[in-house]
């Protein structure tokens, strides 16, 4: 079907072929893929291009933020539809990636009281600087040893530990056998979106998948084991947040027992079918954990080549580190860790690194939704879609967009995210800066609309502590393993894991 803006049909996005459409240009590999969107988005100025696959319904790719923002306000329009389900099935189930509905509303309300300010200040005050603490100690031990260690996996574990206790109440690590499936099946899903033919392509290829889809459902049923034992045992249903932030007696350990498994418990309490929670379960730790280890791993990687931009968070986060601790937000009393001062408020130059890094390594860096309507619907540019099309973004290449973020838009700049509002006659910046805040349509890392990412403030949160307490304690070197301080690609995932990981030689900071 030819789509069509004021009567006229719509352009075709590059490359496109006689019969086959865009067919054959979406197996090709990710990177070539994501540079393709880049072009995509260049030649377009915002302009919404057609594409086409034979057997698939008519679809575009979105440039436009003004287009952005009407699909992300009309989410009930524009969701995952039948494209995007019927792929993503085996793996998320009826988790709340997937889920529409009650389904979904359930799930998004116990996530949302697991990401309570409360819980994400015991976060930010307790969990992430135990297991950051003891993933630093890791990095000294390698030091000591003249070792080499992957970042990305020491990310990752992390980023498993933290959402393991804080949502599970569960002792996790990355080592295991569901860490291992859920990366393969991630890339077979994602293998779904490019290759039109993939339910036959997996009548020979699909073994693997199907037996890494089932180590990970099964460890879906291990996680609600383990939280229906844990309230048999001490007859617990969902821990009160509030208890915790009213009592600033408690110790550290226990404000975090306090709230460890505030999300599989909530999800216990309010979803009858043992099989919804696990795969809610699962689908919570994939968007929580990969995401954000994959983040600070494309940001030591930018850092490694910004040696100026390195030295800027080492003396923010010295001089956090060097003042007095702050009474009034409780972060000086005896229980506190030192490591729970780098945060999102006080370090604003990382947060600006960690957007930037965001900006052009996004974690998600394609998103698909289907118009499930009936009715033609009309975009703002005047894209008039049938029923049924597939909508196409790329986050990869709107990051890249020079109309949105200028001539520099390849750069890293992290200072393109500050801004000062005070500076001296001299024109010298004076006082804090403040975010630059960037709508979802032209920066839709953590999508938009009502469908928003619910981690973004645990992402910031995690991210500035784990990059200036690893920037101010060690110097990191990447093997040179061929590909040095070069470009980095990522392997085939729904996500942006970096393929090879990233080795780094450690050597301790005085
Ligand atoms: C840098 C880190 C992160 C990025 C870039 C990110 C990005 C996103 C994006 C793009 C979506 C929409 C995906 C879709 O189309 O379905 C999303 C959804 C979601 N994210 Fe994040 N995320 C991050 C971290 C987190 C964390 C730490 C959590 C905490 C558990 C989290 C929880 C969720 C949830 C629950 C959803 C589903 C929301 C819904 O469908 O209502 N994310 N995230």
């Amino acid at each position: 079907k030819q789509i069509r803006r004021h009567g006229k049909r719509l352009r075709k996005a590059p490359d496109t072929l006689p019969l086959v459409g865009n067919g054959i240009l979406f197996m090709q590999e990710r990177q070539k893929l994501f540079a393709w969107f880049t072009k995509c988005e260049r030649l377009a100025d915002y302009e919404t291009l057609q594409v086409s696959v034979p057997t698939l319904p008519p679809g575009i790719v979105v440039h436009d933020p003004l287009n952005l923002d009407f699909i992300f306000r009309n989410e009930s329009l524009f969701s995952k539809g039948s494209f995007v389900k019927s792929r993503a099935w085996d793996l998320f189930g009826h988790g709340i990636i997937n889920a529409d509905g009650e389904a979904w509303r359930l799930q998004r309300k116990a996530g949302a009281a697991f990401l309570s300010t409360a819980n994400l200040r015991v976060l930010t005050d307790v969990a992430l600087p135990r297991f950051l603490g003891e993933e630093l100690d890791r990095l000294k031990r390698v030091a000591d040893a003249g070792g080499t260690v992957d970042l990305q996996e020491v990310f990752h574990e992390i980023t498993t530990r933290l959402m393991g206790k804080m949502a599970y109440n569960m002792d996790m690590h990355t080592d295991d056998a569901f860490t291992t499936a859920f990366d393969h099946a991630s890339g077979a899903t994602a293998l779904r979106f490019q290759n039109p033919l993939w339910p036959l392509t997996e009548l020979i290829t699909g073994r693997r998948f199907r037996r890494s889809v089932a180590t990970v459902k099964s460890f879906g049923q291990k996680i609600v084991a383990s939280a229906v034992a844990d309230r048999h045992s001490s007859q617990r249903s969902t821990p009160d947040p509030k208890a915790v932030s009213d009592n600033t007696a408690d110790t550290n350990a226990e404000k975090l027992d306090q709230i460890s498994g505030t999300l599989i418990h909530s999800f216990l309490d309010t979803i009858p079918d043992h099989q919804v929670v696990a795969d809610a379960a699962l689908n919570y730790l994939s968007a929580g954990r990969d995401t954000t280890a994959q983040a600070l791993t494309w940001t030591f990687h930018l850092l490694f080549r910004s040696p100026q931009a390195l030295s800027q968070i080492r003396s923010e986060a010295l001089a956090v580190l060097n003042s007095a601790p702050d009474a009034k937000n409780n972060r000086g009393n005896s229980n506190s860790n030192p490591l729970a001062r780098l945060t999102p408020q006080s370090l604003p130059y990382t947060l600006a690194t960690l957007y930037e890094s965001l900006r052009l390594y996004p974690p998600i860096p394609l998103e698909i939704k289907q118009l499930v309507s009936s009715r033609p619907v009309t975009l703002p540019d005047g894209t008039v879609l049938p029923p049924d099309s597939v909508v196409v973004w790329c986050p990869w290449a709107l990051g890249r967009s020079r109309r949105t973020w200028g001539p520099d838009a390849d750069s890293f700049r992290p200072e393109r995210w500050l801004v000062f509002s005070d500076s001296d006659s001299t024109g010298k910046k004076k006082g804090p800066p403040t975010m630059v805040q960037r709508p979802a349509s032209e920066f839709p890392v953590f999508n938009g609309g009502p469908r928003s990412c619910l981690g973004k403030k645990m992402a910031e949160v995690i991210g500035c502590q784990v990059i200036a307490a690893v920037a101010v304690g060690f110097d990191l070197e990447p093997v040179d393993d061929g590909k040095g301080r070069g470009e980095r690609r990522s392997k085939i995932s729904l996500t942006l894991p970096m393929e090879g990981g990233l080795p780094v030689t450690v050597r301790r900071r005085t």
